[in-house]
């Protein structure tokens, strides 16, 4: 990680003072924002991804131990750096008890404060690597299909540049897995991957989730927050279902492509953003501008070079060793034994047609070592889930029953358990959403 990428929190009431520590890691190449009020201190660590705070240990609106609370309450993994005076090193030492990194006296040599900001960086690029060494065993990126090494070769090529990128493909294809491998194989990898998924925001919201907003922007924004598009400062912005935006935001992305600038809702502040856009969609976008939904100018933009991700059924080439690697992949995630597939079962499985991609494929997996007791996958399993389409035995209450549960366990997993997001998609209210988990003993993995 470089240094700039590292975003550290001054907190300290006497303003000169963490004026004066800022202008030092700055010179270092650090990101340094400074605050005066530790309330204050929380709602930004709230709104920005920060590494590190360096905190003083007394100030007026609350004592250190409690900011170092609640700091830890909120992001466990963001460290901590108490600077404290000569009297209450006793205090200093208690609070690397209770979870701060190190401390630092006040008047102390500032290479020692850089020493150990420089071992928190050091710390958490370690961190990162091992937690990516884990993501890339999360997907497979090799194909058999000419196609599909194709797209692989020019998502490897087009990583290089810093050109906008648009995925084409059916749902379920792995569009985001292709984003992320762009951003990943980029020089972009150590800023951040955001994902937006332009489908689960109603028009304000979406811009409100892009650009963010100040506080009293709007009836419900009753805190200044930062958009997805500052949060991608330095790395890439993945917006899915792109055809889901509206003219009106279409417009506002244009500007801020053109621009390199956004404004957060109720502000005026210019606000300098840096990012790859990488765009998905599964919609037939030229239809699209026809009927006038779409801005042919913003198509041209998001379009520069675009990536047409074929349908699992087009690359059966590929499935057999997709079975393998997701049998893997999910017992490993399930602490289950090592598992054998039936051959019926595999020979089943290369001929489905899959119009739910590589997501049906990971979820027809999932359920069958769900459903396993011996550590074999069979293909009765497979049919006794589909049974209540074939057989007679079921009332028309069930069979919704049955259909709504299946549905909305996809849509949680798919957004990763978010309850909101997951309520929006599906077009009910949050209270309604609740009420189905219930009623249906639907189990919410977050
Ligand atoms: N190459 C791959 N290796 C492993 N898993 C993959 C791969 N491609 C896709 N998947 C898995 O398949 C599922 C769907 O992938 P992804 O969300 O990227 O598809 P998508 O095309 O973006 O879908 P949608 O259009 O619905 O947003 C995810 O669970 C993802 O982890």
């Amino acid at each position: 990680m470089k240094n700039e990428a590292f975003q550290i929190l001054v907190v300290d009431d006497e303003q000169a003072y963490s004026d004066s520590l800022s202008i030092i890691l700055r010179s270092e190449g650090y990101a340094v924002d400074t605050e005066t009020s530790s309330v204050k201190a929380l709602e930004k660590i709230g709104n920005k991804e920060y590494h590190l705070v360096i905190s003083d240990f007394m100030m007026e609106d609350m004592d250190g131990f409690e900011l170092l609370k609640m700091i830890k309450e909120k992001k466990k993994e963001l460290e901590v750096i108490i600077v404290t005076g000569y009297g209450s090193i006793k205090n200093a030492v208690e609070a690397m008890k209770k979870g701060a990194f190190s401390y630092y006296i006040k008047s102390h040599d500032p290479t020692e404060l850089l020493h150990e900001v420089s071992k928190v960086k050091r710390i958490r690029a370690l961190t990162e690597e091992i937690q990516q060494a884990s993501e890339s065993s999360r997907y497979l990126m090799r194909s058999k299909n000419k196609k599909m090494q194709e797209i692989i070769e020019m998502a490897e090529k087009v990583a290089q540049s810093d050109t906008n990128v648009l995925l084409l493909g059916e749902s379920g294809v792995g569009k985001e897995v292709i984003a992320n491998y762009i951003h990943e194989q980029s020089n972009r990898k150590s800023y951040q991957f955001i994902p937006v998924n332009c489908r689960s925001y109603s028009k304000t919201l979406l811009e409100s989730e892009l650009f963010g907003h100040e506080k009293g922007a709007y009836t419900g924004a009753t805190e200044t927050r930062i958009g997805k598009v500052e949060s991608a400062q330095g790395g890439t912005l993945f917006l899915d279902e792109i055809g889901d935006a509206t003219l009106d935001t279409q417009i506002k992305l244009l500007r801020v492509l053109d621009a390199k600038y956004i404004e957060r809702i109720g502000s005026n502040e210019h606000i300098d953003v840096d990012f790859r856009l990488i765009c998905a969609t599964n919609q037939g976008l030229k239809e699209q501008i026809q009927q006038g939904e779409f801005r042919e100018d913003f198509f041209y933009r998001i379009s520069t070079f675009t990536l047409e991700i074929p349908a699992l059924r087009e690359r059966q080439e590929d499935i057999e060793e997709m079975v393998r690697f997701f049998v893997k992949q999910i017992s490993r995630k399930m602490d289950k034994q090592a598992l054998d597939i039936e051959p019926e079962l595999m020979a089943y499985l290369l001929k489905y047609s899959y119009p739910g991609n590589i997501r049906e494929l990971k979820n027809i997996i999932e359920r069958l070592i769900v459903l396993s007791s011996d550590g074999i996958l069979r293909k009765k399993d497979l049919l006794a889930n589909q049974q209540h389409s074939h057989s007679l035995e079921y009332t028309l209450k069930e069979v919704r029953a049955q259909a709504e549960k299946a549905y909305i366990e996809q849509m949680l997993r798919h957004m990763d358990g978010h309850l909101s997001e997951t309520a929006n998609r599906l077009g009910i209210t949050r209270r309604q959403l609740f009420n189905k988990i219930g009623q249906l003993n639907i189990h919410v993995e977050k």
